[in-house]
């Protein structure tokens, strides 16, 4: 028999099964669809007890509808033949037939387990590993990995030959792909590493750190969903465009209890892009700046009154500008928040004021009544209010812009050169708001100046927007939601999991803003220290990244294969950042595509078509998105080169590339990229970003750095 109608027949036998499990399908969904239009009937019902039934079912119903629908594509993708003698379907959510018996196991579940872990030499229990592609309901293909040959019955058939190589060819969308059905066994150990304390996953480009990220993400709200579901997993990552990029990624598993934000906007109310240079980025991003922000948060208010005259029951009385100031330093000593002790102030000058009374009043009333007369009287509250404003993190951020003040808060803290540095750096905040940098400043600044207590307010909607199941909003569901937490506040801190990816690039204040919201949690924390664009103190950044992770106990991995470039296109990569790294160990790119990366060098004037040339020619070479990376400085312009192609054109900075991935790249003026070991490393990432194609195009040469 051929080799072609063995695997047409062993097809066959899979597309039974598979048959089967979308029938099983079938069922629960209209059993889910119909307990939810059940529900709705209830509420004709009227009492208030079938109403609250009514919501409780058409809620949970929803939800499970929701869920056998985004799981539909690829359900099954994995079979583990047993020396047991059993068979175990492996597939994307666990389904049983109506008498309880598995038809698939969910890829989290332990005893899917074996699927990712067995090897030749280790094949726990496993005979035979098929994994099963299909396209919608029909099996596509089968690829077999005899693990245990002596166990192997005769009549047991292997196909195929490397359903992960077949995987790494198909072309990249606009988000990033799941990887469930061929995650390799050095990622299964890290997705399934212990729950509690910190698990730590390092290896270079294209390894799949994102992916075993998200991916242990999943694992965990199985492995445990009260604690993970309850408390929430929230997932950093550098950019917005990365996290559009992996948004995709857990939807697509299942699960709407993560919270993914960028750097720029993990403080609520902000969503920042802009970036610093790079060498104010790191000094924004030392925690020597925290010093001067300190300063800043306990200074007078610019503009504020510098004296207060009262005139009381015929005498003056009066406090100048040192007497001011030392008030506000008493109510402010000992690390008191600004805001919280606004009445500690306030209870100083009235003794400054009481003191002064009781030498020039007469008829002075009790202390209590003095102050209740003047607290009654309008010039006295429009003084507190400019005097001792509550003052929010932005409004004390501008003060920065201010040449004088920034000296005076950076006197003796920061060098005249790191002053010149920041100055004018705070000009644009408030025409175009923040830079990314600028917001774990203003998160630090929230936690410097406090913030006035509040009476809790009562959420009008106890749910996110985000699953669409808005209409659930009784007593009863109010209730449920409680129970798992769905309700979060804005400014939810209480995470049971943080996942951080590209930590490499996590300065120190902005770890002290992650690890403000992450005091009880798990985390996961992926990167490549190769990466970084951080051109400060690596000792500082290594201590604030151990002081936000805390004494929890650490489980490190390691991941050693390139499964995103071709090799030719990793060995540019490599080259590039072994002229700073030289005994760096790199991962491994298992693909060859045959095709050499292309490097062009043009003058300036032709520059311009030869990037939209380069870009136009990709578009013919590959089906998926082409990433024109350039830069910082240069992103505009290049927008308008390559105006009016296909949206598959992308144009990302350097910066904003990081974690990114293409099918092809331009990467445009390389030279401008590397301009010194920070730029170095930055252009190794931008030059692995690319799965099949690399051009580089410049006006110098670059490669003989
Ligand atoms: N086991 C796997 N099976 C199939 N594809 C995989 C596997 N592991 C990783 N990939 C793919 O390899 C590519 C790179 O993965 P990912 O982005 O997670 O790597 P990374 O280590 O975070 O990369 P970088 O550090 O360069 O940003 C992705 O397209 C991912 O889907």
């Amino acid at each position: 028999m051929s080799d072609a109608t063995v695997l047409q027949q062993e097809i066959a036998v899979e597309q039974e099964h598979v048959d089967r499990v979308y029938a099983r399908l079938a069922d629960l969904r209209q059993d889910a669809s119909r307990a939810e239009k059940e529900g709705y009937q209830l509420a004709g019902v009227g009492t208030f007890g079938a109403l609250v039934e009514r919501d409780a079912m058409v809620y949970h119903r929803a939800r499970r509808r929701h869920a056998l629908d985004a799981e539909y594509e690829g359900l099954v993708f994995g079979r583990l033949d047993l020396n047991t003698g059993a068979v175990h379907y492996v597939g994307r959510m666990g389904i049983r037939d109506e008498n309880s018996q598995s038809l698939v196991v969910d890829w989290r579940a332990p005893a899917a387990a074996a699927f990712y872990r067995a090897t030749p030499a280790d094949p726990l229990g496993v005979i035979r590993r098929r994994m099963i592609q299909s396209a919608r309901e029909r099996v596509t293909n089968i690829e077999d990995d005899l693990l245990d040959p002596e166990a192997a019955p005769d009549d047991m058939r292997v196909v195929g030959d490397g359903a992960l190589l077949a995987s790494l060819s198909k072309a990249t969308g606009t988000g990033m792909r799941d990887i469930v059905a061929t995650i390799q066994r050095e990622q299964d150990d890290a997705i399934r590493s212990p729950a509690s304390g910190v698990t730590i996953v390092t290896g270079g480009p294209g390894t799949g750190k994102t992916a075993v990220a998200l991916h242990r993400a999943a694992y965990l709200l199985y492995a445990d969903r009260s604690r993970f579901a309850g408390g929430g997993i929230l997932v950093v990552g550098p950019s917005g465009v990365f996290v559009n990029y992996i948004a995709t990624v857990l939807p697509s598993l299942g699960e709407d209890t993560a919270t993914l934000r960028s750097l720029g906007s993990l403080v609520v109310g902000y969503d920042a892009v802009r970036t610093d240079p790079t060498d104010v980025a790191a000094l924004k991003g030392s925690l020597r700046i925290r010093r001067v922000l300190e300063r800043a948060s306990h200074d007078a208010v610019p503009g504020g009154p510098t004296e207060l005259k009262l005139l009381y029951r015929g005498a003056l009385l009066r406090l100048d500008n040192n007497e001011l100031e030392r008030v506000r330093r008493k109510a402010l000593q000992r690390g008191a928040r600004r805001n919280e002790v606004r009445g500690v102030g306030f209870d100083r000058l009235f003794d400054a004021l009481w003191a002064q009374a009781k030498g020039s009043v007469r008829n002075l009333p009790e202390k209590r009544e003095f102050e209740a007369e003047l607290a009654d009287r309008t010039d006295f509250r429009d003084f507190l209010r400019a005097w001792w404003p509550r003052l929010t993190p932005m409004r004390v951020l501008r003060w920065m812009a201010e040449p004088a003040r920034l000296r005076a808060y950076a006197n003796g803290l920061l060098s005249r050169d790191e002053i010149a540095l920041l100055q004018g750096s705070f000009d644009d905040l408030a025409e175009h708001g923040p830079t990314i940098a600028d917001v774990a400043l203003l998160d630090e600044l929230d936690e410097l100046l406090g913030r006035p207590r509040q009476a809790q307010k009562k959420s009008g909607n106890p749910f996110h927007v985000r699953d669409g199941v808005q209409e659930v909003s009784t007593f009863s569901d109010r209730q449920a939601a409680t129970r798992a937490q769905v309700v979060r506040e804005e400014d939810y801190r209480d995470y049971a999991h943080v996942v951080v990816d590209e930590a490499q690039d996590v300065t120190p204040m902005q770890w002290r803003m992650i690890g403000r919201r992450g005091q009880y949690a798990s985390w996961t924390v992926v990167g490549d220290p190769a990466q970084t664009a951080w051109s400060g103190d690596v000792d500082e950044l290594d201590r604030s990244r151990d002081r936000a992770l805390g004494s929890r106990r650490r489980n490190t991995y390691s991941l050693t294969t390139n499964y995103r470039n071709s090799s030719e296109i990793f060995a540019v990569a490599a080259r590039v950042i072994r002229t700073i790294m030289p005994d760096l160990p790199l991962p491994s790119a298992v693909r060859s595509t045959g095709v050499e990366p292309v490097d062009l060098v043009v003058g300036a004037a032709q520059l311009p078509d030869a990037v939209r040339e380069s870009a136009e020619k990709h578009l013919s070479d590959v089906d998926g998105t082409i990433g024109v990376i350039t830069p910082v400085e240069r992103r505009d312009e290049m927008a308008q080169w390559v105006a009016g192609l296909p949206e598959r054109v992308q144009v990302v900075t350097a910066l904003q590339a990081k974690g990114m991935e293409y099918d092809a790249v331009v990467l445009v003026e390389p030279a401008e990229i590397a301009t010194d070991a920070s730029g170095t490393r930055t252009l190794y990432v931008a030059l692995s970003r690319a799965t099949q194609r690399l051009t580089t195009v410049g006006t110098r040469d670059w490669t003989n750095r």
